[in-house]
């Protein structure tokens, strides 16, 4: 089976790259409408069956080459037929009317039938439609819809077959017969009257149809003059537009923020809706309380009042009720989460060599939350998938990349939300696209112009995959560690869901991170690893500087080759100055230390071997350890200390995870034979496994009735599981 997948795949991709020699040609082999039809009832009938692709539980879907969107206005384009459209051209300057005459098939596009004013006709590709929660592909396109395409692209199919495809939504106009350009040859004696139109939208409105609706009600505005109808219908208007999740479109139906003498009832509460979705609660608040005060008796002016109040006391305090946040991701298995962004004392400003950083404009003491970020879009991935469910791929099949899981809905989920909510487009669009080059028109025939492989590149260069909970996650991986021995850190990273979070996109990676991104559901939690001076630039890992993992010279740069740059971090810096022969020999030792570990010796043999091995490790490396932390070094300093606490040696425990610490840049004092109080003087490179480390050093003080320091451990170690689960309020959840 993935044999034939992958020949098949590969004939594919070969038809593909080929399709280019064709450009310009006018096929002669054009199919007539009873082949279209044949071939769409086919194809129907292969996807009911799952013949339709080489394996029957992946959905593949193919990139062509970047072409910009149309930014001509309808009205200049002239229009062309079916048969004059030349393969793999874009007709630029051009427009086609078409109009489907078969129902949708849904595919990894949505795919029609559709006919020119000629009675040509061609296979019809949508790409990046809503999901189908949102929008049904009958919504998008059906019998009888005429849509009409700017500057049409003809092309080549990886099945061979000739379609028009439709790549940026903002190319896509749907015309209504009221519409000049809807074509003459289609036109029926259209009624002009505004209450048939309204009748007609409020009937479907009452059967839930909401894009009929709102096509309806636009309808009876073009032909309405009463301005008390025009209000009664925006305002229904307003409402198939929340229902439809286009929310920029449903403020301004509802009126504001002009809402009149004596606001209606209906404007206000759908007016506080749409803020609240496009998460402006101060203003989602302000509309509430005159809601609240105007119309008392209205049973959710209250309770959604309290909801807006919530939500703005988040964004601007930081405080959160986490445990809430936790019980609804776990219990009510909801990853989309209802709650607000916190942007901490960050601006964004040139990081030089980086492009734009995010840098601190305050102090901050380890474990500050820096952001609590709702994601902008988060594609959700089963971490242990149900069996027979599909997996799309997005294949680009002349760079031969595979873009797997949810990316190529997280893709989807982007362009539609920018394309149908403009006013949250901005914040995406201005993140980092590499060097892909973008249109300088945002907004075309009052449309905004959506450029679906800026989406995509801004996607590949932003996104992070994410667990439904790091508290979850870091169970499991303790439970695993329990069971097993340590993991190595890649492997517990990246198995998840992906998601863009606008403002986190902001902080570059380094080896060397003074940060850490946990998550809750769709949250993005950022803390602070170290204590932070104002003006310090942010950073967390893009990949984990795992090296014992891949032990090889430029394994991380590897790693963090599809974002384009290179690390010049300490770490990676200093790996470029050493020796094969010394990285040569950090691996030997490295092995023999896990070999001891293993080893079924007594533990007191053991100690002496690890620790005799944890030194030679430590010679090989010439920088201090506040300089370049050692990454080979930690893991096993830290089981050393976990055998000391076992062995019942509280003094060489200290001793062990003081060296913990040493080795990842930390200053420490009081682990040892002196007086003082433990404390961290300077924080070095964060470690998941600082936990542990932690609670090595409050057993050894428990041990020691050394309750003073046991309560400062305590309290470290409190510090480390916020900036790894994010929190410290559900420990006991
Ligand atoms: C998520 S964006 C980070 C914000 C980005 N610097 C900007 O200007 O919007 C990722 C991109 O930032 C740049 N970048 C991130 N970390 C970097 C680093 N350590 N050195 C150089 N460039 C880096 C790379 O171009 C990468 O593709």
């Amino acid at each position: 089976m993935e044999d034939a997948w992958a020949a098949g795949l590969e004939a594919q991709k070969t038809i593909l790259r080929e399709a280019e020699r064709r450009k310009g040609e006018k096929p002669n082999d054009l199919k007539s409408r009873e082949e279209s039809l044949r071939w769409f009832s086919k194809s129907v009938r292969d996807a009911i069956f799952g013949e339709d692709t080489w394996h029957p539980l992946v959905r593949l879907s193919f990139l062509t080459p970047t072409y910009p969107p149309c930014t001509t206005p309808l009205a200049q384009l002239e229009p062309i037929t079916i048969e004059d459209l030349g393969l793999e051209t874009h007709h630029r300057g051009r427009y086609i009317a078409l109009r489907a005459i078969t129902p949708p098939l849904q595919k990894d596009t949505v795919v029609a039938i559709a006919e020119d004013v000629l009675d040509r006709v061609t296979i019809l590709q949508l790409c990046l439609q809503e999901e189908e929660g949102v929008r049904t592909a009958g919504d998008i396109i059906n019998v009888g819809t005429v849509v009409l395409v700017k500057e049409p692209f003809f092309k080549i199919t990886e099945t061979g077959d000739y379609a028009l495809r439709v790549d940026h939504p903002s190319d896509l106009i749907y015309a209504s017969e009221l519409n000049e350009l809807y074509p003459r040859e289609w036109r029926q004696d259209v009624p002009t009257d505004a209450k048939m139109y309204k009748v007609a939208g409020d009937l479907a409105m009452g059967n839930n149809k909401y894009w009929k609706a709102i096509e309806a009600y636009t309808n009876a505005l073009v032909s309405s003059t009463d301005p008390d109808a025009i209000a009664i219908i925006k305002r229904n208007r307003s409402l198939a537009y929340l229902k439809t999740h286009q929310f920029d479109a449903a403020l301004l139906d509802s009126g504001y923020p002009n809402f009149g003498p004596k606001p209606s009832e209906k404007a206000l509460f759908r007016a506080g809706e749409a803020l609240y979705s496009l998460q402006r609660f101060e203003e989602c608040r302000q509309v509430l309380e005159t809601l609240h005060t105007e119309y008392p008796q209205n049973p959710l002016a209250k309770p959604k009042l309290e909801r807006a109040q919530n939500r703005y006391v988040e964004m601007d305090t930081g405080v959160y009720n986490f445990k809430a946040m936790q019980r609804d991701v776990h219990d009510h298995n909801a990853p989309d989460l209802d709650y607000a962004t916190y942007i901490g004392p960050v601006e964004i400003r040139e990081s030089i060599g980086k492009g734009r950083g995010l840098f601190l404009t305050e102090y901050v003491k380890a474990g500050a939350l820096i952001l609590c970020e709702k994601a902008f879009a988060r594609a959700h991935v089963p971490q242990t998938p149900e069996p027979g469910s599909i997996t799309t791929m997005l294949i680009d099949p002349f760079k031969d990349i595979r873009h797997v899981h949810g990316q190529a809905e997280l893709q989807q989920m982007v362009t539609q939300k920018i394309y149908t909510n403009p006013s949250l487009a901005s914040r995406f669009t201005t993140l980092h696209c590499g060097t892909y080059e973008t249109v300088n028109e945002s907004v075309v025939d009052e449309t905004p112009v959506v450029d679906a492989f800026l989406a995509h590149a801004i996607t590949w260069l932003n996104m992070f995959a994410c667990p439904i909970s790091s508290l979850h996650s870091h169970r499991q991986d303790m439970e695993e560690e329990t069971r097993q021995g340590p993991t190595p850190l890649s492997i517990l990273h990246g198995r998840h869901s992906v998601g863009i979070w606008t403002h986190a996109s902001y902080l570059n990676h380094s080896c060397t991170s003074n940060t850490r991104r946990s998550f809750i559901g769709d949250m993005m939690i950022v803390r602070a690893t170290r204590d932070l001076d104002a003006g310090t630039e942010l950073s967390f890992w893009y990949q984990v500087p795992d090296f014992q993992l891949s032990p090889t010279r430029g394994s991380q740069q590897e790693r963090l080759q599809s974002w384009g740059f290179t690390c010049t971090c300490a770490i990676c810096q200093d790996e470029n100055h050493t020796t094969t022969a010394t990285l040569e020999e950090r691996m030997r030792i490295i092995v023999g230390l896990k070999r001891a570990y293993f080893a079924p010796t007594e533990d007191k043999t053991k100690t002496q071997i690890i620790k005799r091995q944890l030194k030679a490790l430590n010679a090989t490396y010439t920088q201090p350890a506040e300089d370049v932390p050692r990454l080979l070094v930690w893991q096993s300093q830290l089981e050393l200390a976990q055998l000391y606490i076992k062995r019942q040696k509280p003094e060489k425990a200290l001793n062990a995870a003081r060296e913990f610490f040493t080795s990842l840049g930390y200053r420490v004092v009081g682990l040892d034979a002196t007086t003082s109080r433990f404390e961290i003087l300077r924080w070095g490179l964060f470690q998941d496994r600082s936990i542990q480390a932690f609670f090595v050093i409050y057993n050894a003080f428990l041990e020691l009735q050394d309750w003073q320091n046991a309560k400062v451990a305590a309290k470290y170690a409190m510090t480390a599981v916020k900036v790894v689960v994010g929190e410290d309020d559900s420990l006991g959840l």
